[in-house]
């Protein structure tokens, strides 16, 4: 069920507030952007190609700070953080990048274990069972696919026992079944109350496990609500990006 965000506090949401940032040289990535997200629901960020949406995803955990503007998870600023405490918050909500970024000569449970090497065996294993992969524990990543492999970074993610997640294109590369899988590790952990914050071209995934899509253009947040809204949207700047996908659709 979708949780509440009526009921959502401060130390459930993630904020931005006028958020600007721009590389050297470049133009402005972000220009502006505020938008307040709660980290019980499952948020998925879309734009077109070189929007900012890894860059947004990166600044809520302090991998980048933004030349102006804030940025608030659970009530506390994360740009201003000392890097001693972010490290400790990536641990309460750990940024999984595109890549599995596994070590292919250490088993799936070394692997896992590599993230807290004070894991109890029962931790390693209950977070290799929760994607699916226990029976998988004392393989290595070469004998898997990479829907697998992905799922696999999943886990090394949820022996932290997090508070959120932060994924950046989990199923990008991957084929409809293996993507499948990853959605239904991701809806799966939803209905045990882990939110989690996704960058996403696959739209089709949106319906059913999105609660809340995040739409990033122009620097700004130009949409935030529900799916629907956007899929349905008549607005020329969110259909621009869902119209292939719609066409794509019709295709099966
Ligand atoms: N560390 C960096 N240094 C310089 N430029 C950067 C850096 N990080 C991102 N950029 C630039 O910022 C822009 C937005 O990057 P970002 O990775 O957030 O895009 P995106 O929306 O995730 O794109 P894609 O969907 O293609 O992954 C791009 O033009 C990118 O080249």
């Amino acid at each position: 069920m979708t949780p509440d965000t009526s009921t959502a506090t401060k130390e459930d949401t993630l904020r931005f507030t006028d958020v600007r940032v721009a590389f050297e040289q470049g133009r402005r990535v972000l220009d502006g952007m505020t938008a307040e997200v709660s980290t019980r629901e499952l948020t998925f960020i879309a734009g077109a190609s070189g929007s900012g949406k890894s860059v947004l995803c990166r600044m809520a955990v302090g991998l980048l700070r933004p030349d102006s503007g804030s940025v608030e998870l659970w009530g506390e600023r994360v740009d201003t953080q000392p890097e001693r405490e972010l490290v400790r918050l990536r641990r309460r909500a750990p940024y999984l990048v595109q890549g599995p970024a596994l070590l292919d000569w250490r088993t799936l449970r070394e692997n896992v274990r590599l993230a807290d090497p004070s894991a109890a065996e029962d931790a390693v294993e209950s977070a290799l069972e929760q994607v699916g992969l226990l029976e998988w524990a004392d393989r290595l990543p070469p004998e898997l696919g990479p829907g697998a492999k992905k799922r696999t970074a999943i886990a090394r993610a949820l022996v932290l026992k997090p508070r959120y997640l932060l994924l950046d294109e989990p199923t990008t590369g991957l084929d409809r079944r293996a993507a499948s899988q990853v959605e239904e590790v991701l809806s799966s952990l939803k209905s045990q109350g882990l939110g989690g914050l996704v960058v996403t071209h696959d739209y089709r995934q949106l319906r059913g496990l999105a609660d809340r899509v995040l739409v990033v253009a122009q620097g700004r947040c130009a949409y935030l609500g529900p799916p629907e809204g956007f899929l349905e949207s008549s607005a020329p700047e969110l259909q621009v990006l869902t119209a292939p996908f719609m066409e794509g659709a019709t295709d099966g």
